[in-house]
């Protein structure tokens, strides 16, 4: 109503502007635009005024009738008894029942002290926003699926119907701010959303269990169909209270490898792909034998040989979610634990070359604070360190070791952790051990027939004369899929098959003659450090003897010299 009487009062103003703007365009003179703005001011004033005079009463009106109730409702209080109130409000609390038959549901955004992202909110704002697109009239769009459909979800405050067997329910979406006093730049920070449901009391068996039901497993198949997967990275944690932060930044998960494009023996390829199917069917077997639903992937081997590759083919092959956690930007355990807790289930959490990312061996740290202890230092440059220190990640390995095997990984289930290495041997054994990486997989250098793969990929080819020349060539040398896949991608439009095959077994010529020269370097190097030990020691030997020669000589002489003394006190006796 109020909305509705300023419209109209405001509506003769702004043609105003409009002829302001329109007119001089059109070839109308001063004169002739100022005696229509005249005559136009004139009547908008008097429309205005005639309509102020409505907004006027109906204040009047309210005024008056809120003035009476307060006096009223004062008058009841002084007057009626104490010990009388407990009976009203249980009265009126009865009548309010009477007059508001309705039940009122909330489904909260946020579950375990805002831990956890709740899966009913998700799946009631998927099943509401094709109920929604009937009914509602403001929406918020969603792009999914590469740009190609887009999903509309109900705005703030609006309100949807919806019916279940004949029985008609009521959702809107709400938001509690908190009363905050401080002033904030981004006031919605701790807004707690929520869905509200309200319904009839006479149904409330059908509408509690069968509809709930119907409404979560309809919001969670849409969910699978618009399941754009997504690939995350944690945020420091700094940044973690920003404005609608979260611990994870996403984007869409789009990288192309699958098992198909991998390069790698086909009997160790499908031993995986049968793990992981087994692993994400395996639900009630791992509820059976007391596990959580996780499985550890340790993925070892040289620069290049696939293992992020390998990743994103589980990930594709399992429709999973991609969590790549960077180690370094978490401060401590705790931190560690928050980040786990905050990762769906259907997803793989990555910790890449887990040898560089920390140093996780206790001893090693103890041993630089004794160096550090050593070292006397400036105050500046102590307070840079400190600092320095301060920022450093202060995740331990018992941390790390709970977060995979502790009583927290088993938060969300179906969960699969990955980590890669160059380094295998450089890894604490407990880190690696059967039930925190379950499986270890070798990356290696490319074999025949990882080669084939490659070729049937990039060249579209299932052999050549070159074939035989190229799998003894491969057995002679080491040369990673990476290097092998490089060599045979064309570079340019006349870069034909033939051209592709002739440049890999370039490679492999030049990797090979590279690898002899190489092992002399490494056999010359050794011989030369064979040749100056034995030197050492022969020379080592020498000053030895030379040493024990000139102490002989020394004792000798020193025993002659004391012979000749006592013969000479000898003489001087006997002449006496
Ligand atoms: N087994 C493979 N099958 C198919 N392509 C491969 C394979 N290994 C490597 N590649 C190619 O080489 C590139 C590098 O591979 P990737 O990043 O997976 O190696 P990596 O083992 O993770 O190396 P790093 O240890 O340095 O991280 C990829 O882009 C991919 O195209
Ligand atoms: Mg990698």
């Amino acid at each position: 109503m109020f909305g509705y009487c300023y419209f109209q009062s405001t509506l003769p103003i702004l043609p105003l502007g409009l002829c302001r703007k329109m007119w001089p365009q059109i070839g109308v003179t001063g004169e002739v635009f100022s005696a229509i703005q005249n005559y136009l001011s004139i009547k908008a004033s008097k429309h205005a005024a005639s309509k102020m005079v409505t907004t006027g009463e109906l204040w009047a009106t309210l005024g008056s009738v809120m003035a009476s109730v307060m006096f009223v409702s004062a008058i009841f209080k002084q007057y009626f008894p104490y010990q009388l109130w407990g009976y009203v409000e249980k009265y009126s609390q009865k009548l309010f029942r009477i007059l508001y038959p309705y039940i009122e549901i909330t489904f909260h955004e946020f579950s375990g002290d805002r831990l956890k992202r709740s899966e009913a909110f998700s799946a009631i704002q998927n099943y509401l926003s094709t109920t929604a697109s009937l009914h509602a009239t403001r929406f918020k769009a969603d792009v999914v699926k590469d740009s190609q459909s887009i999903v509309l979800s109900m705005d703030d405050r609006q309100e949807v119907t919806d019916e279940f067997k004949g029985i008609k329910v009521w959702w809107v979406l709400r938001k509690n701010i908190p009363k905050t006093q401080s002033f904030s730049f981004y006031p919605a920070t701790d807004e707690k959303r929520y869905y509200r449901l309200t319904f009839h009391k006479s149904h409330r068996e059908l509408i509690t269990g069968p509809y709930v039901n119907h409404v979560l497993a309809g919001g969670k198949a849409i969910t699978v169909r618009n399941r754009q997967r997504k690939l995350y990275s944690n945020n420091p944690s700094k940044n973690w209270h920003f404005w609608r932060s979260t611990k994870w930044s996403h984007v869409f998960f789009e990288h192309p490898a699958t098992f198909d494009t991998l390069a790698m023996e086909t009997k160790k390829k499908e031993e995986i792909k049968k793990d992981l199917k087994k692993f994400s069917e395996g639900k009630e077997y791992y509820e059976k034998i007391g596990k959580a639903w996780k499985r550890g992937y340790l993925l070892y081997g040289p620069p290049g040989t696939g293992k992020s590759t390998m990743i994103a083919a589980m990930a594709n092959f399992l429709n999973y979610d991609v969590y790549d956690l960077e180690l370094t930007t978490v401060q401590d355990n705790s931190e560690l634990r928050s980040l786990l807790i905050d990762t769906s289930s259907k997803s793989i959490l990555v910790i890449e070359d887990i040898d560089c990312s920390l140093d996780l061996t206790g001893q090693r740290e103890k041993k630089k604070e004794k160096d550090e202890d050593k070292e006397e230092k400036n105050p500046i440059e102590k307070k840079e360190k400190e600092d320095g220190e301060s920022k450093k990640s202060k995740v331990t390995l018992s941390g790390l070791l709970n977060f995979i095997d502790g009583l927290w990984s088993a938060c969300g289930g179906e969960r699969i952790i990955v980590f890669t290495t160059n380094y295998v041997d450089k890894l604490d054994p407990a880190l690696i051990r059967r039930g925190r990486m379950d499986k270890h997989i070798e990356m290696s250098y490319c074999c025949f027939e990882a080669f084939k793969m490659l070729a049937k990929n990039y060249l579209d080819i299932d052999s050549h004369e070159l074939y035989a020349k190229i799998d003894i060539m491969l057995t002679e040398t080491n040369m990673t899929p990476a290097d092998v896949a490089e060599n045979l991608m064309p570079k340019c439009d006349e870069d034909d098959t033939e051209t592709c095959v002739k440049n890999l077994i370039e490679a492999l010529k030049a990797a090979k003659e590279e690898a002899i020269k190489k092992a002399e370097e490494e056999a010359r190097l050794k011989a030369e450090e064979a040749t100056k030990k034995a030197e050492e020691e022969v020379r080592s030997k020498a000053e030895k003897e030379e040493k024990e020669k000139h102490a002989k000589e020394n004792e000798t002489s020193s025993s002659s010299e004391k012979e000749n003394g006592s013969i000479a006190n000898g003489n001087e006796n006997t002449s006496n």
